[in-house]
């Protein structure tokens, strides 16, 4: 990664609108905006060409798998990906070995992302002790700590215990952090492999009905209104889903959603193979799961995009269906279906984008230096995005430690051409700057 000196980013278009400029940055703060600036020889250069500037993308649901699954990814590895990916923040699930549920932990994820230094990676806690859903974790301690963790979450398994729910959002709103909920009645899903829909039946998969996302979100928003805090849904996956939330919006609660590029591309279609890397939590839906849920996102129903970047190891994701974890990648990718579904469709221009990628996460989530407007004084957390490229995906070539991408040998629209982190060059051209 390049010295956070100055630099110059020639030749880019902010949010994809009006004339090319140039961009000068020193020590991690946009100095000057306009066209054809100077600056000494000795100044960095990126050359935009003509590229759509963005601000730089926040992840609020990625699985990094350290500690304890180092083989399938590290935060060095997940932080290369983010970067490539256009992101210069993410928040890494709590879901490890041992589980991100004290200070030790969490304080551990945030230092090693600071020395890895490609990407702000902000630790998740987990809300309750070994995401066991019995006891509530120490989240007042982990928020005192060094990482100042502002999200929890037990993702990967639901707080489904209603009253223990309850006191989460009731100890989160006394710290002010946010509770991100992964909706999954389990009763609902004893076995469950695949969306409850034809294809589930015709292959013999047992099925994960929308009910046992929507009852959750729905119970959910109820909690979080009589606490009087925020509740915050992870991996939206249902027309009802989109449904639900919009009416708790209009109730005034204080609810908000992410949905991830997978469930607004790819639907259950895909598991007539049988091949496990179509596997997924919540799993791949309908069409008109996906269409509801790009309108959902386009109406500002659903607030953002997250990428739930879920690696796996290849023998984890070759075996049989009922025995493959579930997950799938999502960093490198995101930003290319985010441009397929909703720009290309028509349903989102560039600051759209810059909304859902950037600046929706990083309010939900209370950063403060991420997902700001491209204007002078603001800090460079920055992408650069050629919106006219595109990109052939071989699973091989990923920065990510393991191949489970469902997008491999398929052609995709947009490239990351550079990624800046606070002035810093931390991605050009495909390739990461440590
Ligand atoms: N999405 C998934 O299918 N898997 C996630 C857990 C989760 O997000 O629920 C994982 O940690 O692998
Ligand atoms: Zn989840
Ligand atoms: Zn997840």
């Amino acid at each position: 990664m390049s010295a956070p000196g100055s630099l110059l980013i020639t030749d880019v278009r902010p949010y994809g609108e009006g004339d090319p400029v140039d961009i000068l940055i020193v020590d991690g703060v946009i100095t000057e905006i306009g066209p054809d600036l100077t600056a000494p020889a000795a100044v960095e250069r990126i050359a935009g060409r003509n590229s759509v500037l963005l601000p730089g993308f926040v992840d609020m649901h990625t699985h990094l798998r350290e500690p304890g699954r180092e083989d399938t990814e590290t935060i060095a590895s997940g932080s290369a990906a983010a970067a490539l990916g256009g992101y210069t923040a993410v928040f890494a699930m709590a879901n490890t070995d041992p589980v991100a549920d004290n200070s030790t932990v969490t304080d551990n994820v945030y230092r090693t992302g600071r020395e890895v230094g490609l990407v702000d990676v902000h630790p998740v806690g987990a809300v309750t002790v070994g995401l066991q859903g019995k006891q509530l974790a120490e989240m007042g301690m982990m928020a005192a700590g060094a990482a100042k963790v502002k999200m929890f979450s037990d993702d990967g398994k639901c707080v489904d215990d209603p009253l223990l729910m309850r006191r989460a959002l009731e100890y989160a709103k006394g710290l002010d952090v946010l509770i991100a909920q992964h909706a999954e009645e389990p009763r609902l899903t004893v076995g469950a492999l695949a969306h409850d829909g034809p294809t589930a039946s015709r292959l013999g998969l047992a099925g994960w009905p929308r009910a046992a996302e929507e009852s959750i979100v729905v119970r959910d928003a109820l909690l979080a209104r009589d606490a009087g805090t925020r509740v915050h849904i992870c991996h939206a996956s249902t027309e009802g889903t989109v449904e639900l939330v919009k009416w708790a919006k209009a109730q005034g609660i204080s609810i908000t959603a992410e949905v991830t590029p997978h469930h607004l591309l790819l639907t259950d279609a895909r598991l007539e193979t049988y091949d496990p890397v179509n596997k997924v939590n919540p799993p791949l839906r309908e069409e008109r799961d996906n269409l509801a849920l790009r309108r959902g996102l386009a109406d500002g129903t659903i607030d953002c995009v997250a990428t739930d970047h879920a690696p796996h190891a290849a023998q984890e994701k070759c075996c049989e269906f009922s025995v493959a974890r579930p997950g799938m990648l999502g960093l490198e990718t995101a930003l290319s279906i985010v441009v397929e579904t909703m720009v290309n469709t028509g349903l989102l221009d560039w600051r759209g984008v810059a909304k859902v990628m950037s600046e929706r996460p990083a309010q939900i989530v209370g950063l403060t230096d991420q997902g700001r407007p491209i204007a002078v004084g603001e800090p460079a957390n920055l992408t650069v995005v050629d919106a006219e490229a595109s990109w052939t995906v071989t699973a091989d070539d990923l920065a990510s430690l393991s191949r489970n991408t469902p997008y491999a040998d398929m052609t995709l629209p947009a490239t990351i051409r550079a990624t800046v982190l606070r002035g810093a060059v931390t991605a050009y051209e495909g390739s990461v700057r440590r």
